[in-house]
């Protein structure tokens, strides 16, 4: 018997969000040690807990995502990994839609263990961020689970810091990596749910080469992106207009260490969240 369908996409889901909070921003929670205020008697998994769950009171009910950073959880082992599951949980029960920024990538059967670690159990999260560098074969379990559970898959096409382009702008006969790996991720998304304006299979494509963003958005038009790259990394908001549709929808810019460590989260989360909504006003 088919698997019974998801209530709605992470696409619908994530339109919604974006409508009842104005805009389009997502706060990145990449808790580091050393930056956090508090310290908690020296343990640094409590320590990192309490600031990403007091982030995520601040920012609850002002922007519709929020993107748990795993390398910070993760490094502190079972402690580090549960601690994680108890903030993608706090974010859930606050309404705000969950990205796993996990960067999995893997053949087969291990990729389709990723992707069931993201999709279902106590890691679960409404999306998860993959690499595309082992082949497109390595992205079908994540979009099968993606489209079963109502979830998103965010692929690395064109990344945001200073060395993305030491692989993905190499030229081939397709043209160059970053516009072939687009390519896939079309094809990735074909068959959209009546209704529906982006497939399951999303983009990350950094905020620092907006001509760069802009070219891709147009090779991927069911794609949605996610941004990183603005605040800390430089990148305009105001210069990356062209990602978002006529209503709003199809980008979700993305921010951690500007707001995270602003004086104020919730300000920093009303900045970046006026700042979107500013870049897709003018999409
Ligand atoms: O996948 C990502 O989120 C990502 C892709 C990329 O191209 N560049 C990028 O900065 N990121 C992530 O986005 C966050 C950026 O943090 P800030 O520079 O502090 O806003 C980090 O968690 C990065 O790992």
């Amino acid at each position: 018997m088919a698997a019974p369908a998801p209530a709605s996409s992470f696409a619908t889901r994530l339109a919604a969000a974006v409508d009842r909070r104005g805009g389009a921003a997502c706060v990145g929670l990449d808790p580091v040690l050393e930056k956090v205020p508090h310290r908690n008697g020296g343990d640094p998994v409590a320590a990192i807990e309490a600031f990403s769950l007091r982030v995520v009171e601040a920012v609850a009910g002002l922007v519709p995502a929020v993107k748990l950073q795993m390398a910070c959880f993760e490094r502190y082992g079972s402690r580090g990994v549960a601690a994680a599951e108890r903030v993608l949980g706090a974010a859930g029960e606050a309404e705000l839609l969950t990205i796993a920024d996990a960067k999995r990538g893997d053949i087969g059967v291990s990729a389709a263990h990723y992707a069931a670690a993201f999709t279902a159990g106590p890691l679960a999260a409404d999306a998860v961020t993959v690499s595309p560098y082992l082949g497109f074969d390595t992205l079908v379990p994540f979009r099968e689970a993606a489209a079963a559970a109502g979830t998103g898959v965010f692929v690395l096409v064109r990344t945001s810091n200073p060395g993305g382009d030491d692989l993905q702008s190499l030229r081939t006969p397709g043209g160059g990596v970053a516009e072939v790996v687009a390519a896939g991720i079309e094809r990735m998304n074909g068959g959209l749910q009546a209704g529906e304006a982006y497939g399951p299979v999303g983009a990350v494509v950094g905020a620092t080469r907006p001509a760069v963003a802009e070219a891709l958005r147009v090779r991927m038009p069911r794609s949605i992106l996610l941004v990183p790259g603005i605040g800390a990394q430089g990148g305009d908001p105001a210069a990356l207009s062209a990602l978002f549709d006529a209503r709003g929808h199809g980008a979700l810019l993305t921010a951690s260490r500007s707001v995270i460590y602003a004086e104020d989260p919730a300000e920093g989360a009303r900045r970046l969240v006026a700042a979107a909504a500013q870049a897709a006003d003018r999409g």
